[in-house]
Formats: C-alpha cells, structure tokens, sequence
C-alpha cells in the first residue's frame, strides 16, 4: 500500500469516527433518557433538529467557509425544502421519495438562480442579496395562502393525513410523513442521510473541487490562472450548497408534525451561520463542532441555567437572555480563536508539532537536487541556436490603455521553447501589464494579437489560457494560505485532471487514483524544488522565500509549455537567487519557454537566452544580454551610465 493509500484511508476512518462520536455525544447530551427514560417527541425531534442543522451547515461551510462567499441566506434553502416537500406529498400527491428530489432540485435551483445575481457580486454584497433572498422566501411561505399563511402548513381544516400512505422501507410501514417524529425507523432515515449528507461534504471538500473553492476564496484572478472558471464555480457551489439546504429541509418535514413560517426567519440563517464560525468556517469538521457546541446549549438545561444563574446571582433585571449569550460565545470566538475551535485546535496541534522540531533555516531551504539538473544536461535545446527554437508564445502589436495612459505601446514579443526571454524595465515600463495580457487579466486592445502553440488566443480568459499551457507566478506570492504546500502544489494541476463533479461527490476510484496521482506528483516537484520537508506546513507559516519556490512549484505543477514569472526574485536572498537561476535553466531547457520579468540584473545576464526592454510602454532594446547592458537607449531610461558590466550567458563579456 502506497503512503497515499495510507493516507486515504486512515483520512476516511478518522473522518468517519469523528462523526460517530459526535453523533453519540449529541445523544446523550441532548436526550439524557437514552440509557432509561423513553423518547420523547420533543426528544427526538431534539435529535432530528441536530441532524437538519449539520446538513444545512455543511452545505453553507462549502459555500462561506470554502468559498468565502458568506451567505445570510441559507434558511431560506432549508424552508423551500421543507414547505416544497410537504406541498408536494399532500397537495400534489406526489410519492414521498419523489417530493423529496423535487423539493431538493427545487431548492438547487433557486440557488442556481440566486447565484447568477450573486456571481457578479463578493464581499458583503454577497451577504446582502442572500440576506434579501431569505427574507423574501420567508415571507412568501408567511403570505401564500397554499401554505397555510401564519396557521402554518399542512392546515388540519385543509388536509387529512389519513390520505397518506404510510411510508414502507423493507416492508416495515412507517408512520405517515409530517407525523413520523417519533418513530425510531424515521430516526434511522434521518441519522442516514446526516451521513450520506456528511460523506458527501466530505468528498467535495478534499477534492480538486474543494482546492478550488478555496482558491476563489483567496482571490479569483489567482484562481482563474490555475485553470478554473471562478463564476461557473460559484453558481456551482450556490447550487451545491443550497440543495444541502433543500436536504436539510426535507428531514426537517419527515421531523416536524408542522411546519411554521416562524422557524424558517432570518434567524435559522444567522445561527447556521453562527455555527459554521464558531466550529471553524472551512474546516472539515467546523460544521460539525459548531453545530454540536450551539445545539447542546440550546437545547439541554445550560443556557437557560447560565441565565438563572446570572438572574440569581447577578441582577435579575439586566442579564443576557440565550439569544445574547450566543452572540457574547460568538463575540469571544472571534477574538480568541478567529479560525474558530476546530481552527485554533489545527494551529495549536500545528504549533506543538513545530516546536519539538528543528526549525528549517531558509538560507539553505531551497536546494533544487540533482534530477532537475540532470534534465537541463540531457535536453537537447540547450544546443540548438535560438532562432531555431520553435515559437511557444508571440504576442504582436500589443497595446493597452488604462483611460488616458498608454501603459503597452505596440508591443512584440516571441517566447521560444526551451528558452528564457527577460523582459525588463525601469518602475512603470509597462511590464507587469504586458504580462497581465498575456495571461488574460486585461483583454486586449485594438490590433493586438497573441498566439500560444500556434492556437489562435487573442481575447483568451486566464483559465482558457490556462488550458493551452501557460503557467504564471505573480509579483507577491499568492498563495491559498490555510493550505499546506502541498496542497497549494496539487491546485496547480487540478483543473487538467478533468475530475467531473458527479465522480468527486461519489468519489469514484477513478477520482481517489486521480487524487494519489496528484498526491504522488505534487510531492515530486516539491522534491525537485528541494522543500519537500515543508510539505505539509501551512504556506502563511513559511518564510518568503519558500513561499516563492511552493508557487513556482504550483506553476510547473501543470506541466506548462511556457511560464511567466513576474520578479520571481524580489525579496530572494543572493543565495536563494542563485538557486533560483539554476531552477530555471534547468526548466527552460526540458523545453519551457520562460518570460521572466525581472530587476535582478546579475540574474538576468547570468540566465536569459534574449532580453527585451521596456519603456514607457514601448519596446525600446532587443538582443542578447551582452548587447543589452551596452545599448545607449538602456543605460540612459534604465541601467544608468555607472553600470557596471556583468558576465552574460556563456561566459561572454560584454
Ligand atoms: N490598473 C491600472 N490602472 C491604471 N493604471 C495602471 C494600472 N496598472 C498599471 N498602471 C499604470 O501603467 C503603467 C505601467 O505599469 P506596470 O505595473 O505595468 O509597470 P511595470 O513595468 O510592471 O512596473 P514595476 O517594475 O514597478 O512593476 C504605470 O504608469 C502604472 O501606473
């Protein structure tokens, strides 16, 4: 068994496990009479209600924990799955596994709907229009008189439930739906779809998906240059997330005798949210620990007890109700453990694990080894003459205008397999916005062109761009942070993998191969680089100049035909950057054509196999690197007179 399979595994035991233990502490804590007393209805429905909010916080972890699109909206799912289902039985007639599905797509969809407004939106816009949404669903199943208006639905004058069929699983008729909160089989069905709901999150989450979520969260220009599309992903995960939502209402129905507008205010979406916070939003079992945590205390004797007790032994006229010893739980979470529990757990098991280690000394952190090397010796373009080279990337007539200022001036540019062309300039030449055309950040402008491979990519998005085989580094590290490496490595080729959606949910061997595979080749290129020890330390904790080499990782990681690397040396010690121009000699030559955009000019001469130089937008040098620091153009707008003559590639003076 490989250490990925290992590594599956004992990730799906412990997942599983941790579930069961959670389910078993909310059981005793919330039915005390499960060693003796009988079950309650208020008991079970206790035990339901703690089943309903899992899967409806799981659904929203994946939305604004994962994504970061923090939704206010998410009762408003679970009300369309709950009044949709129930409708669906007793007024449609519909078969109860079939109002079940329809009630959930139903959910699905409006998220789906919701998501085309909000796609377009983030940050607090997004909270606002879900938070609009929530008010509006609860108030239609508030006014719409089909459902009962404030009497609730079904309405005993309207409906007999002795027109339902009781429900049979293996022969055993269950008590009719909407009335089945004391029976032990509906208890069965519920605790079953918590799992299945659970299993599901579960593999959405350690997925290329998941890696995806998070890498929208970070920041979606990021995101859409290692080959997703950030807006299709974000009406998926709305839609993902609010068919949880459906799910938990349609529990929620089987639970409840009756289905009240009260319990679906704004109100469930805020505690959903709550919860998903105080657990720790985007972590696996933040769900999970929120809910149990929030639950327990709401409905077992301890909040009403801290409030007697303040009542008693306090004052009996000021004191926080359970509704404001929720918000102070959720006012001290956030000041003491903003990752929430699961979150400052992660860290302080993180921290404690560090400690009884050496600490890596960054100067001598990054030694790219022997195979990267061996490559570089082996390829044979090293030999071949420039003009010989086969064109990767030609860029013609490029401008581009930010309103009034011509940042790039009908600008060329040709990147040859298997070498590197430096792009320099002085501050504001115009270089990182030629770059950002290049990769699609800006569309272009005018007569301008741009090919890759010979395919046509004018006009291209990031994420197409991606898919032809261009791989970029930015000026400052952007990296998904809460990840370790190694899981920042994996994002760079998750989006050629094809995982298909369905496959990730099920999670088909076909996707756990995938998923080993990547495991297996994330960890490879981490060697390459030599800062496989740091594998599995979170990047926000890694000094900047690993941080450098986890993200040009990441770009080969998708095994590009050409990568683009915006001052990859800025902030590298002389040391780091030496190792630095090694690495990328040896990438250029197993075949890449490199642009490097760079101000480190003894990195430049020492690797670049042409350079081309900017200023004020134009093309004002280019050649080799020797014919570069003698151009009067050059040392006048950039190098200055006092430029002191470096050895160029090859030895040669200049
Ligand atoms: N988003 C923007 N909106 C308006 N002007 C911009 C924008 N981005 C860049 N510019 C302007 O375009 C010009 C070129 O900027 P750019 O960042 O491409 O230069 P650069 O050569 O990469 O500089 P540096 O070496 O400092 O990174 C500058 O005058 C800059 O102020």
């Amino acid at each position: 068994m490989s250490t990925v399979d290992g590594y599956r595994r004992s990730l799906l035991r412990k997942d599983l496990l941790v579930l069961l233990v959670a389910v078993t502490i909310a059981a005793v804590a919330v039915v005390p009479g499960i060693g003796g007393d009988p079950m309650t209805i208020s008991r079970s429905q206790s035990m339901g209600a703690i089943g309903v909010a899992l899967i409806a916080a799981c659904g929203l972890n994946l939305l604004a924990g994962y994504a970061g699109l923090v939704s206010l909206g998410q009762g408003a799912f679970v009300a369309i799955g709950a009044y949709l289902s129930a409708w669906a039985m007793l007024d449609l007639g519909l078969w109860w596994p079939l109002a079940i599905v329809a009630a959930i797509a139903a959910s699905a969809g409006a998220g789906a709907v919701l998501s085309l407004a909000a796609a377009r939106l983030s940050g607090p816009q997004v909270a606002m229009i879900t938070l609009a949404f929530a008010i509006v669903v609860h108030r239609l199943f508030n006014e719409l008189g089909m459902f009962g208006r404030l009497a609730g639905y079904p309405n005993v004058s309207n409906h007999d439930t002795s027109l339902l069929d009781p429900v049979t699983i293996g022969g055993v008729a269950l008590e009719p739906p909407l009335f089945a909160g004391t029976s032990p089989l509906v208890m069965l069905l519920v605790a079953v779809v918590v799992v299945l709901a659970f299993v599901a999150y579960r593999n959405l989450t350690q997925s290329a998906w998941g890696r995806s979520l998070r890498a929208i969260a970070t920041n979606e220009i990021v995101a859409s240059h290692i080959g997703i599309n950030a807006r299709r992903r974000k009406t998926a995960v709305f839609t993902v997330a609010a068919a949880f939502g459906g799910v938990a209402g349609t529990m929620q129905t089987q639970l409840q005798a009756h289905l009240q507008p009260e319990s679906f205010t704004f109100t469930l979406s805020l505690s959903l949210v709550i919860m998903v916070i105080l657990g720790g939003a985007g972590r696996l079992y933040g769900p999970v620990v929120g809910v149990l945590v929030l639950m327990t205390l709401e409905h077992s004797n301890a909040m009403h007890a801290l409030v007697e007790f303040q009542q008693e032994n306090l004052s009996d006229s000021w004191f926080l109700s359970d509704e404001g010893l929720t918000g102070l739980l959720l006012i001290l979470t956030l000041v003491f453990l903003p990752s929430g529990i699961v979150g400052g757990a992660q860290q302080l098991r993180y921290r404690r694990s560090r400690r009884t280690e050496a600490a890596p000394d960054p100067e001598v952190a990054i030694d790219a080894d022997a195979t990267i090397r061996r490559e570089a010796a082996r390829h044979e373009a090293s030999t071949t003459p420039l003009a010989e080279l086969p064109v990767a990337m030609e860029l013609a007539n490029v401008t581009h205008r930010f309103s009034g200022l011509i940042a790039v001036d009908d600008m060329q540019l040709t990147l040859r397999a298997g070498s590197i062309h430096a792009l320099v300039g002085p501050n504001g030449a115009g270089k990182t916005t030629l770059v950002n055309l290049t990769t699609g950040v800006y569309p272009m402008q005018g007569g301008s062109s741009s090919s890759i491979l010979g395919t046509e990519a004018t006009g291209l998005p990031p994420h197409e761009i991606y898919r032809l085989g261009v791989a970029r580094t930015f000026q400052t590290p952007q990296l998904f942070h809460g990840e370790s490496a190694l899981v920042n490595v994996m994002s760079g080729l998750d989006a050629r993998l094809g995982q298909s959606f369905l496959a990730t949910l099920l999670r088909l061997p076909r996707i756990r191969r995938l998923e080993a595979e990547a495991r297996e080749r994330a960890m490879e290129l981490l060697r390459r680089l030599g800062i496989e020890e740091h594998a599995e330390v979170p990047t926000g904790e890694l000094p900047y100049g690993l941080q450098r080499a986890v993200e040009l990782a990441r770009a080969l990681a998708s095994d590009p035909k050409v990568l683009i690397l915006d001052e990859p040396a800025a902030g590298l010690n002389p040391s780091e950057t030496y190792e630095l121009g090694t690495t990328l000699e040896a990438i250029a030559a197993s075949g890449v054509a490199i642009l490097l955009v760079e101000h480190d000019m003894s990195l430049v001469i020492r690797v670049a196999d042409e350079v081309t130089c900017m200023e004020r937008g134009a093309r004002i040098y280019h050649g080799d690197a020797a014919g570069l620091q003698q151009d009067e153009q050059v040392l006048t707008a950039y190098l200055g007179e006092g430029h002191v003559t470096i050895k160029g590639k090859g030895g040669a003076d200049a």
